[in-house]
């Protein structure tokens, strides 16, 4: 990652809430064109660093450089130029879609704006001048990606896009978010699904009380963390199946797995990686879902 590459740089970033410390000198930087999952369970302070990073809290130290720009000093410059797709965004419910979006481009001084294009892309084509009141859940978070497009936006930050949604719904903003990012936008992505992660992102952060535990690819994750194994079903004599796991990284390795075809009919076999919730579990001790 070279120097002009780098859309975020965060350096020392704390926050407290009174004697909480909320996030605690965290430091990180994400280059452009990548997405970087934030994960933690709840209360590790996610959103916190989220709202210093887009502007809405100021931190108590350290600071977040966004395209070069440091945001407290200058919220409105970077405000404009990212996106931000937060689960408790106030839609306007009294107005339809297309109205929502047209009143954010005029807010972005967005210039030949095509909110009936951006609404087909999020897949809300013919429902377009009906009032968001009457809009599913997930049609509301698909108009809110919208809505946090609406700028093309050189980052995208998104806290928990595809939460408590349908599997068509989640496919299809993972689609957009995957969309952004092959546009050339920099995407921070909160999220407690670790398959959801470990699918769109190229590097993940472990947040725990604060602080990041661990901070790289899942791939780099699974190699330095996990544990490889073969899990194979056996057959004995009288037909009972057995189960065996066999480590894929110890000197006993290549004595078990003969073993498996000798000590009876060997019926299936897979290999197994360590999942990112496995490796969540390690670093921290802790379960995402606590
Ligand atoms: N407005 C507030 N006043 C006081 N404490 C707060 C406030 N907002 C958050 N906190 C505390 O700061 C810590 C971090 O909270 P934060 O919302 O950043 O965590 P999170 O990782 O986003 O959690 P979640 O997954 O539940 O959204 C928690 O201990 C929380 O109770």
């Amino acid at each position: 990652m070279n120097v002009v590459n780098k859309s975020i740089i965060v350096e020392n970033l704390t926050y407290r809430y009174g004697d909480l410390l909320a996030v605690d000198s965290v430091s990180f930087e994400v280059g452009g064109g990548e997405i970087l999952g934030f994960l933690g369970p709840n209360g590790s302070g996610k959103t916190t660093t989220q709202k210093m990073l887009t502007g809405q809290l100021l931190p108590k130290a350290g600071r977040a450089l966004l395209l070069g720009i440091n945001v407290a000093e200058k919220p409105d410059a970077v405000q404009a130029r990212i996106g931000v797709c937060f689960e408790q965004t106030n839609l306007y419910e009294m107005m339809s879609a297309i109205d929502n979006l047209n009143l954010f481009a005029e807010l972005f001084d967005v210039k030949n704006f095509d909110g009936y294009a951006l609404l087909k892309r999020v897949g809300l084509a013919g429902r377009e001048k009906d009032k968001v009141s009457g809009y599913s859940k997930g049609m509301k978070q698909r108009l809110m990606i919208a809505r946090s497009i609406v700028n093309t936006p050189e980052i995208l930050f998104m806290d928990e896009p595809t939460s408590g949604l349908d599997p068509v719904s989640a496919e299809a903003i993972r689609r957009i978010i995957l969309e952004e990012r092959d546009r050339g936008a920099t995407v921070f992505l909160t999220t407690h699904d670790m398959w959801e992660a470990d699918k769109l992102c190229d590097r993940v952060a472990f947040l725990e009380s604060g602080s990041i535990a661990a901070l790289d690819t899942p791939h780099a994750l699974k190699q330095k963390y996990g544990k490889r194994s073969l899990v194979a079903e056996i057959a004995a004599p009288d037909g009972k199946l057995s189960r065996r796991e066999v480590a894929l990284d110890n000197d006993q390795t290549m004595n078990d797995i003969q073993s498996l075809f000798t000590d009876g009919k060997l019926v299936t076999m897979h290999s197994e990686e360590a999942t990112l919730e496995d490796i969540f579990i390690l670093v921290t001790g802790r379960r995402l879902s606590e």
